[in-house]
């Protein structure tokens, strides 16, 4: 089994993001952070970039114990020397300097021939040697540069002294196959690879950073640079801890691992999201919000026999809590039981079914059904026994010039309907006197409160009313997502109450 070295260029490469800025004392904090979870290099930043910059590659060479501190620098003697400067107090530093190889940039951005950049990178390396053990040379934009010049590069540097030779595909421009047979050409033409590391280094511009790190290792790289959460230049760069992961789940086909601390990656995950401002994704692979979410019945259904029809990497294993199994329209009954089990009910299966429905309705309203949303359900409609009267709709008239008009439809214990309409003072007034005409009951509203029982737009509303008939007093409550159909269900609730308490039987239709 071969080990893959880790390098982290999420303060380098991922503060390229646009709009993203770390100050020092977040470098460090990140930083130290990587070295927990186990990556070698951590690329700190670019000290020649500004005073700033050099300042954080300096503070993190300084805090950081094991892993390398590496800089970056172009291939410019002022350049290294601002590196070095960082790197002085480092326990162990690294240079990282690049030099790009490929057609467009010689011609268009660096205005060099072949031989000039040829002989300008042996130059860099050399100087660079000056001052560090180890130094890494990177082709910038080597996955489009004619492979013979490219071998020819990395044969020259590799002579010159460096310890490590990186072929980015800076443009994220490659295949996996192409990528990986870069390396595979390198391997045969330049044998001194074999006495290196050899480094890839992905953008994800046409979503296939990671696919074509894999493909990298396949090909023989040793070393794997990236950011966490993939972030970094344009469409970022390949996400390490989709790399890691997997590494470590098909070992079985790369036969390689690394040697990363995989229950680091969540909280690692978390502090760059907070740090920088980038939100992860929720389908994000790995730690994404909903990369351990099961949605649909069946996969539920399935989770809860056997997690591993449905989940190929534990979430404990890479730092999180547990899976989730999150209710939605989608979702079935045993996901609904374990859920009704959680938040404390243990219903007859009958009561599941009849809550079961209920939330299937309540699915069709609402995007994102939460716990409290399942205990205000399971609570307001479920497990009571008949009712004298159940609310089957209520329908409102309401214009700000004219008199609000509700008509409602009400189901007896026996199944049979009464309909009414009524004008009222506003709308929950008009909705209660037409209640009143249908139950024929005479009852004072002496309270009405109405509260948002979840958050969001699609929130739960929650109405209580108190009702009094006599020296009768009684409460009702009632939840939906509409706030008049809450408060007509906590009033037709609160009528069955008084007759209840009343002791009268349920009444029956006058046609019985
Ligand atoms: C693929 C990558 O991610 S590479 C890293 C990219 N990161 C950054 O650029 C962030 C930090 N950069 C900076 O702060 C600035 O660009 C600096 C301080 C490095 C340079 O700033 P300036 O001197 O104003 O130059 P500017 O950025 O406008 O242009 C880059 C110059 O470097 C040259 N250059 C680019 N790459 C290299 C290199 N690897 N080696 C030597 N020279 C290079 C360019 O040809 C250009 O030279 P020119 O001025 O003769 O045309
Ligand atoms: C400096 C190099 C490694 C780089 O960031 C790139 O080519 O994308």
């Amino acid at each position: 089994m071969r080990t893959i070295e880790i390098f982290d260029t999420t303060l380098r490469d991922g503060e390229q993001s646009p709009g993203v800025n770390i100050s020092t004392n977040e470098k460090v904090e990140i930083a130290l952070q990587l070295e927990k979870l186990g990556v070698n290099r951590i690329e700190a930043g670019f000290a020649a970039a500004s005073p700033g910059d050099q300042k954080s590659v300096a503070e993190v060479a300084k805090r950081v114990k094991n892993a390398t501190v590496v800089s970056l620098a172009r291939a410019v003697k002022d350049d290294m020397d601002k590196a070095y400067e960082a790197l002085r107090n480092a326990q162990n530093a690294s240079l990282h300097v690049f030099l790009a190889t490929s057609p467009i940039h010689r011609q268009f951005k660096l205005n060099m021939s072949k031989e000039e950049v040829l002989a300008r990178a042996v130059e860099a390396v050399t100087y660079a040697k000056k001052y560090f053990t180890e130094v890494q040379f990177s082709a910038e934009d080597a996955a489009r540069t004619e492979i013979d010049f490219l071998a020819e590069v990395v044969e020259a540097v590799i002579k010159a002294g460096a310890t490590t030779v990186n072929i980015p595909d800076t443009v994220g421009y490659m295949t996996p196959y192409q990528y990986g047979n870069i390396f595979r050409e390198l391997k045969k033409r330049v044998p001194s690879t074999d006495l290196i590391r050899l480094s890839c280094h992905c953008h994800d511009d046409l979503g296939m950073a990671v696919a074509n790190s894999l493909a990298a290792v396949e090909g023989g790289a040793t070393q794997v640079e990236g950011t966490i959460n993939g972030i970094g230049e344009r469409a970022g760069n390949a996400a390490l801890e989709e790399v890691a992961l997997a590494l470590e789940t098909r070992k079985d086909y790369y036969q390689a691992t690394t040697k990363l601390n995989l229950k680091e990656i969540a909280r690692t995950s978390q502090l760059v999201s907070r740090l920088t401002g980038m939100i992860v994704p929720g389908n994000k692979a790995v730690v994404g919000a909903n990369a351990f979410a099961h949605e649909s019945g069946i996969h539920q259904d399935g989770v809860l026999k056997e997690v591993t029809t449905y989940e190929i990497i534990r979430p404990e294993s890479v730092g999180f809590k547990s899976n989730k199994l999150v209710l939605g329209k989608h979702s079935g009954r045993h996901a609904f039981k374990e859920k009704l089990v959680d938040l404390g009910y243990h219903l007859e299966q009958e009561e599941v079914n009849v809550a079961f429905a209920a939330f299937k309705v309540l699915c069709d309203k609402k995007k994102e059904i939460t716990d409290d949303d399942i205990l205000a359900l399971v609570d307001s409609k479920m497990v009571r026994g008949p009712e004298a009267f159940q609310l089957e709709s209520v329908q409102l008239a309401y214009g700000n010039i004219s008199v609000p008009t509700a008509s409602v439809r009400l189901v007896r214990a026996d199944g049979s309907v009464c309909e009414e309409a009524a004008c009222g003072n506003g709308s929950v007034d008009s909705i209660y006197k037409a209640i009143d005409r249908a139950t024929g009951e005479e009852v004072s509203l002496v309270d009405y409160k109405i509260l948002s029982v979840t958050h969001g737009q699609d929130a739960l509303g929650e109405v209580f009313v108190r009702l009094q008939q006599g020296d009768l007093i009684v409460t009702g409550r009632g939840v939906s997502t509409d706030v008049l159909e809450a408060s007509a269900i906590a009033y037709v609730r609160a009528v069955n109450k008084i007759m209840e308490r009343r002791g009268e039987p349920t009444p029956v239709s006058a046609t019985i």
